[in-house]
């Protein structure tokens, strides 16, 4: 077992990683610790740890580091294990993983495991990238792209709601075309391509959503403006979002997203602009699961 450790991700994490290497001494497992020195590290270290013949590396971080591990396993036979250290967690709240360090070295112990479909999205310029939950366009990826890594850390997810407030009336809400499965293309404010039910930690966003099954669902926010992006705000802890007027929620296999200087989030990451195109990944992904 290989743990690869994104020391920047979340808050606590250095304490939180030696809370789980004790729990898996007690267990009787004594596995290697890699730590990121950057992005796209833990793809790189993911990927030479496959091709060594490591059956299990596990994402100490949050849906970044995730992401980018899966991204490194991707096509080889070694399983993917979790240790929520980040800020969101969305995907350890998605597959019902218990956040303590113990715990969730009790679930990498155990070694259960199940599939879970990764998203592939291509965008204009020629990069690739696999997320895990979810690929957001719009308004969203404007928080997260304006985000400031100090503000996160010192305030985590709270974070994320001051830099929408401050968000909500500069950004421009330029219009997304979404083509899904090819059909006629919808017009929206804000686009959210998603492989699982949940967002921004726990909160319900798309409820037909299933990880371990192929494609997405689309929700469409078609009103832009701050007062529809204030109010889509309030709504999300609140599980809300699904009912809102003005967000449609519609299943495909393939969506296409264009649009002018809109920027892309992929698992809470920025990921540049629109143009996207977005579908499943070549193979589903092993994942370590209570
Ligand atoms: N040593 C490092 N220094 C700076 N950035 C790093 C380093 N190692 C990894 N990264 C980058 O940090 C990004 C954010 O990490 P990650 O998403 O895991 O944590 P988080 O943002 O706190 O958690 P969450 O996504 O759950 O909110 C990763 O996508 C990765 O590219």
């Amino acid at each position: 077992m290989l743990i690869v450790f994104n020391p920047t991700a979340g808050a606590g994490r250095r304490r939180r990683l030696s809370r789980a290497l004790d729990a898996l001494l007690r267990l009787g497992l004594r596995p290697e610790v890699a730590e990121t020195a950057g992005p796209g590290d833990a793809r790189r270290i993911a990927a030479a740890a496959a091709a060594r013949g490591i059956m299990l590396v596990v994402a100490a971080g949050g849906d970044g580091t995730i992401a980018e591990v899966a991204a490194g396993l991707s096509g080889s036979p070694a399983a993917l294990g979790l240790l929520p250290l980040g800020t969101a967690n969305v995907l350890a709240w998605e597959l019902g993983l218990n956040r303590t360090p113990e715990a969730a070295a009790q679930v990498l112990a155990q070694g259960k495991s199940g599939l879970v479909w990764p998203g592939h999205a291509r965008f204009a310029d020629g990069r690739e990238i696999l997320f895990v939950q979810m690929l957001g366009a719009g308004f969203d990826a404007a928080v997260v792209a304006a985000l400031d890594l100090r503000l996160k850390r010192q305030f985590g997810r709270a974070a994320y709601v001051l830099q929408a407030l401050r968000e909500a009336p500069r950004y421009g809400y330029p219009p997304i075309t979404a083509s899904l499965d090819g059909g006629v293309a919808e017009v929206a404010a804000s686009v959210i391509v998603t492989k699982g039910r949940l967002y921004a930690g726990r909160h319900l966003l798309a409820p037909a959503a299933r990880p371990a099954a192929p494609g997405f669902q689309v929700v469409l926010f078609r009103q832009g403006g701050a007062a529809a992006a204030l109010l889509a705000g309030a709504a999300l802890p609140l599980g809300l979002v699904p009912r809102l007027p003005g967000v449609v929620i519609r299943p495909a296999r393939q969506v296409v997203l264009t649009g002018a200087a809109v920027p892309v989030q992929a698992d809470g990451d920025p990921a540049g602009l629109l143009p996207v195109s977005v579908e499943d990944g070549a193979t589903p992904l092993r994942i370590l699961l209570p």
